[in-house]
């Protein structure tokens, strides 16, 4: 897969993510997520593939699993790189989605990789023993659903860099970690709990890095993205 950052396309609307993308020469590998695809649905989706980039499509399913099966069915017709779902809904609820995902994938074509959120990166250990009442720590919690998504035959997790070794050493180096929560030295962490840089995050062994504000917000995009790679880049 490729592993150039991912930039999220957090906007909220075609002529915004348009506007952004224009800036770029290159072929680039972006993040779809809820805001834009709740505004434009598959259309943008399309759009942005017949562009040449790389997508994650980034709608966290979480129902039940015939639903997510069903779901998981119409999104595989997109032909998408990687999706997700929430590890919170369980083992079958992740079978169903991978059984979706095989049975959407048109003949011949490359299913999408599909990956579960742990714990999201805005949650602190104290919120999720707090609010989702978990007894374990976070590090823990999050290990636990990365066991349970390797068991239910995920490609991966979203976790923060800071679990992402963790993950590796039991889950092995193909199984992805997809990190979020990526900030430049100093920056703002916004609603970010579990941040790291870029340099962190390939120290700390992520397998891809989902990078928005940081560029997206910055005065130059592009400027800031290539920083972000030479970040990336360098072990
Ligand atoms: O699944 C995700 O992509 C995701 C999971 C998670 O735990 N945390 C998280 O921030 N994300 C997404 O990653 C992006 C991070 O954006 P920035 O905080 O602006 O870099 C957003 O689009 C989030 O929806």
């Amino acid at each position: 897969m490729n592993t150039k950052p991912i930039i999220a396309l957090d906007f909220p609307s075609e002529k915004d993510v348009m506007g952004f993308l224009a800036q770029f020469e290159e072929k680039l590998f972006v993040k779809i997520g809820m805001e834009l695809y709740m505004q434009e649905g598959p259309r943008i989706v399309h759009q942005v593939k017949s562009d040449g980039h790389d997508i994650f499509l980034d709608l966290k399913l979480h129902d039940i699993p015939n639903t997510v099966k069903s779901a998981m069915k119409g999104l595989a017709r997109l032909g998408v790189d990687l999706v997700n779902v929430h590890a919170a809904g369980g083992c079958a609820m992740m079978e169903g989605a991978l059984e979706g995902l095989e049975a959407g994938t048109v003949a011949g074509g490359k299913r999408a990789a599909l990956i579960a959120v742990t714990q999201l990166t805005s949650t602190t250990e104290l919120q999720m023993q707090n609010e989702q009442k978990i007894g374990l720590s976070l590090q823990e919690s999050v290990l636990h659903y990365a066991q349970l998504s390797k068991q239910a035959g995920l490609n991966g997790v979203v976790c923060s860099v800071h679990e992402a070794h963790a993950i590796r050493e039991a889950c092995g180096e193909d199984f992805l970690r997809v990190t979020p929560g990526i900030r430049m030295l100093g920056g703002e962490a916004h609603d970010q709990k579990r941040i790291a840089t870029p340099d962190g995050a390939k120290k700390d062994g992520s397998s891809l890095i989902v990078v928005g504000r940081a560029i997206t917000g910055a005065d130059n995009p592009v400027i800031a993205y290539k920083k972000v790679c030479e970040l990336w880049e360098e072990k």
